[in-house]
């Protein structure tokens, strides 16, 4: 495990932009202690918020706050951490921190350096830092329960799940190595791993099978709108983000670059994408426009393949590299009466007519393809790319023909995991091995 002791201590407005009703200033470090006393007078009974007067090296005031002090190691950061809660004027936080700042050992902490002291005391691991940043920067509903699940350790019980699996496979290999004379050690020691390997791997891979769900939930499911051009893809998106974002005009051609509009549908981020209609083209430019339109029907979750619905309908030959597709007729003001088969919607960004039930359309296959938020799925192709390759290095274990060779490869797949978390140790090892086998006697 990393030890991050500290001899620096940080100081940081942790609340938002000020002006604000209240500033709360963290001071997490060996000095905390101190820092309080300078400021504010005699060290208040952990974790009771106490009323202080809030001054500076020269005695002159800077506020009347709350003061709350936290005992280290239990604490966020694992350090000696205290807080002062200030009014949230621009001068009086700055004063604050100028005050702070001039005691010896004090400095402003820079971005993350909290979160990164916590990691580095083994407060919190790699995937619980990565879903507390995900749960600063959440939005939409589905990205707030993911994120606040992979904080409170979601993702990190599951890994810590499969490597202690991976460290009694091991200890047991190598015990059978190790002891291979003594009676209480299975002699054919691959053979009792063998399940165990064969149920990891199943976990990982069925982990995996929810990767595209975890970042649907983290990135959003990306809608794609494509078609002829004229058709009316960029009114659509402008009626769809409520504003003029893409250029809208009867000149076939208008869109070039793919331009792009974040929703919020049913608690899910949907990310459209509106693109140069698809034509035969000899212009240079707007042929890159068509092809960056191709590729973002590609690698969209959903294409809506927008048609007129006063022009004959097109037969659609289905395209494979494309997203599930969903064919919207446009301009159905101008096409009074027309029907159209089932499966198929339309629409008028002039009358507004049809746009709910396309909305509602797009959510519900943006929630299929989401699936439940508080599932543990991986969230970021970080996770995916580690559980793939570790999932690689397992089957290549599980095929090795001998006790050592296994302990050996299953070593490899430890190390991997343990990128996930960022914390992996022998110590894990030696703790399995002693309490799990009666070596020592
Ligand atoms: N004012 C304030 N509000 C805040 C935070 C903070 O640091 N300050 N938090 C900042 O993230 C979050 C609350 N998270 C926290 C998580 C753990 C502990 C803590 O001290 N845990 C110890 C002791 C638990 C106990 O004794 O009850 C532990 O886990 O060992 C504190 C806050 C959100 N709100
Ligand atoms: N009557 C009617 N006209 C529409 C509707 N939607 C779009 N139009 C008109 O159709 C023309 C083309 O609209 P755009 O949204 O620019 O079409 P586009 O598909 O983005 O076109 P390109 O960017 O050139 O590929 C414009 O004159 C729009 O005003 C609609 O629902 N009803
Ligand atoms: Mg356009």
């Amino acid at each position: 495990m990393t030890t991050g002791f500290q001899t620096e201590t940080i100081v940081a407005l942790s609340s938002g932009a000020l002006p604000a009703g209240i500033a709360v200033v963290r001071i997490s470090g060996p000095a905390a202690r101190e820092a309080i006393t300078a400021l504010a007078g005699p060290l208040p009974p952990p974790r009771r918020a106490v009323l202080r007067r809030i001054r500076d090296a020269a005695g002159t005031e800077i506020d009347r706050g709350l003061v709350l002090f936290f005992e280290g190691p239990a604490t966020v950061t694992g350090e000696d951490l205290a807080e002062l809660h200030l009014h949230g004027g621009r001068a009086v936080v700055s004063a604050c921190l100028d005050a702070l700042t001039s005691l010896p050992g004090v400095r402003l902490a820079e971005a993350g350096e909290y979160t990164r002291r916590a990691f580095e005391n083994g407060r919190i691991d790699l995937t619980e830092a990565e879903g507390l940043a995900d749960l600063l920067a959440a939005e939409t509903e589905a990205q707030h329960r993911q994120a606040l699940a992979q904080a409170g350790g979601s993702l990190r019980a599951l890994y810590e799940g499969w490597m202690r699996q991976l460290v009694e496979a091991r200890a047991m290999l190598e015990a059978s190595l190790d002891f291979a004379d003594e009676g209480d050690v299975g002699e054919d020691a691959t053979d009792a791993v063998a399940p165990t390997l064969a149920g990891l791997a199943a976990a990982m891979e069925a982990h995996l099978a929810g990767a595209h769900r975890g970042e649907i939930l983290r990135d959003g499911f990306r809608v794609a709108i494509i078609g002829a051009p004229n058709v009316g893809k960029s009114s659509l998106l402008n009626a769809l983000a409520d504003r003029d974002v893409a250029i809208v005009s009867d000149i076939p051609g208008t869109t070039r670059d793919v331009i792009e509009v974040s929703l919020d549908l049913a608690g899910i981020r949907v990310r459209f994408a509106d693109t140069a209609g698809l034509r035969e083209t000899t212009d240079a430019i707007e042929a890159i426009g068509i092809g960056r339109a191709e590729a973002a029907a590609e690698s969209a979750d959903l294409v809506l393949l927008l048609q007129p619905a006063d022009a004959g309908m097109i037969h659609v030959k289905p395209d494979e590299r494309r997203g599930a597709t969903l064919v919207v007729r446009t301009k159905i003001d101008l096409a009074p009466g027309v029907r159209f088969g089932s499966g198929t919607l339309g629409v008028s960004t002039v009358t507004g007519e049809g746009m709910g039930a396309l909305l509602d359309e797009i959510a519900r296959s943006a929630r299929e393809a989401a699936g439940d938020p508080a599932g543990v799925v991986p969230a970021r192709a970080r996770h995916r790319e580690i559980v793939a390759d570790a999932l690689r290095l397992l089957a290549e274990a599980r095929m090795a023909p001998a006790a050592e060779l296994q302990a050996e490869a299953l070593r490899q797949v430890t190390d991997r995991l343990g990128l996930l978390t960022g914390r992996v140790g022998v110590e894990d090892l030696l703790d399995v091995i002693f309490s799990a086998f009666c070596i020592g006697k």
